[in-house]
């Protein structure tokens, strides 16, 4: 509780007022949550812990998903489940067994397979990924490309089949799974964190890049959620990897689903869960886009306490920056 109090100044204090006033303003006047009613969501890791917990929640909504991953039989039970939990009609759940590495020409004909009955994809979720924890001379090379190939190089590659027909469209929704350990690195993390470091700039760049077509890019960062993939992942993880994730807790997966669709729908950059997630998501927000003021305020707030005089001068200089490119951006589009 310390640290909380120690984060609490004056200026916090102005910024946090300050950030509710605008809050109410935006929330008028600007902000309109999307819907995922009879929209198409197509979800990679559709048979996995997350990822089948946010196609129950598309589904619960109304919407139409393609659950894609490599196991046939998990997708199987995965969409029985489903069926089973929200009494849906079972068309409106389509299984595509593959592998997020598989080439461009065949994630291709996979998705032309998955709109051709459910229509144009509405929001892509990439959730295929995995962690293998351990010392960094305890990790193999292989196990560095391994990973970095499924988290990263298959989010891009699903991503490069499905952005350019959103972008064609004018609209859209992409989701990526980051995660607390692609905000901070953490011991046991060296092969992980940098996968998830490396998705994170990607999707800043990519935001900026698809903004002016409509579409939005949201960076999901959970803590531990409870699935099969941490199951897996506890059988090896250091100690020292479990007592610190220990400080974020672990959560069911319909929690973090729920809260990055409400993320997403709001078009938020970065998703977090619970209040530490929200102070970590501060913290290292970095130069990721703002998606609101109150956002704006409360990572103003809180970093002005480790400025001296000098810097706090500069402390806006995020905002006239971002602003700047992305007129860049939209004047561009518009040549
Ligand atoms: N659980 C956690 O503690 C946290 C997880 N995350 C991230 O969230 C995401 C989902 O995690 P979680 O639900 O726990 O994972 P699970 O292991 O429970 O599920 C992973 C899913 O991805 C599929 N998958 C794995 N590899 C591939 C591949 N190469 N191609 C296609 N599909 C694949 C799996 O099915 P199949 O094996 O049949 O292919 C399964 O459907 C991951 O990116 C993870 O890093 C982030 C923070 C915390
Ligand atoms: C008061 C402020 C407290 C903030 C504490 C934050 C400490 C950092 C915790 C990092 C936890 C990393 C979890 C990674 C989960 C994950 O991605 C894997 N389980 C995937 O399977």
């Amino acid at each position: 509780m310390k640290i909380v109090f120690d984060l609490i100044t004056t200026e916090f204090v102005i910024w946090v007022i300050a950030a509710i006033v605008l809050a109410i303003w935006t929330a008028y006047y600007l902000r309109k949550p999307l819907s995922f009613h009879d929209k198409h969501v197509f979800v990679t890791g559709g048979s996995g812990g997350i990822g089948k917990a946010i196609a129950t929640e598309v589904i619960k909504e109304g919407g139409r998903v393609s659950l894609f991953a490599r196991g046939q039989y998990g997708l199987e039970d995965a969409k029985n489940e489903i069926v089973l939990k929200t009494n849906c009609n079972p068309n409106s759940i389509q299984i595509f067994p593959g592998d997020v590495n598989d080439s461009l020409g065949t994630l291709t004909k996979i998705i032309d397979d998955s709109e051709k009955n459910h229509g144009p994809i509405f929001m892509l979720v990439n959730t295929a990924g995995y962690a293998v924890a351990g010392r960094f001379e305890d990790l193999s090379v292989d196990n560095f490309k391994a990973m970095m190939s499924v988290n990263f190089m298959g989010t891009v590659s699903v991503s490069k089949v499905v952005v350019p027909r959103m972008k064609n469209r004018g609209e859209g929704v992409v989701v990526l799974f980051g995660s607390q350990a692609g905000l901070t690195g953490i011991f046991g993390y060296t092969a992980y964190a940098a996968t998830k470091f490396a998705l994170r700039g990607f999707a800043e760049a990519l935001s900026m890049e698809v903004k002016p077509y409509n579409i939005s890019v949201t960076l999901a960062c959970p803590p531990d959620t409870d699935t099969p993939g941490l199951i897996m992942e506890n059988k090896t993880k250091p100690k020292e990897t479990c007592l610190i994730s220990d400080s974020s807790g672990v959560l069911p997966a319909q929690d973090v689903a729920k809260q990055t669709l409400e993320d997403a729908k709001m078009k938020r950059f970065l998703s977090t869960n619970g209040f530490e997630g929200k102070i970590l998501t501060t913290v290292c927000c970095g130069m990721a886009p703002i998606t609101s003021y109150f956002e704006l305020a409360i990572q103003k707030g809180m970093k002005s306490k480790d400025l001296d005089k000098e810097s706090r001068k500069y402390n806006l200089t995020k905002v006239s920056w971002k602003w700047n490119d992305n007129t860049i951006c939209h004047s561009k589009m518009k040549v």
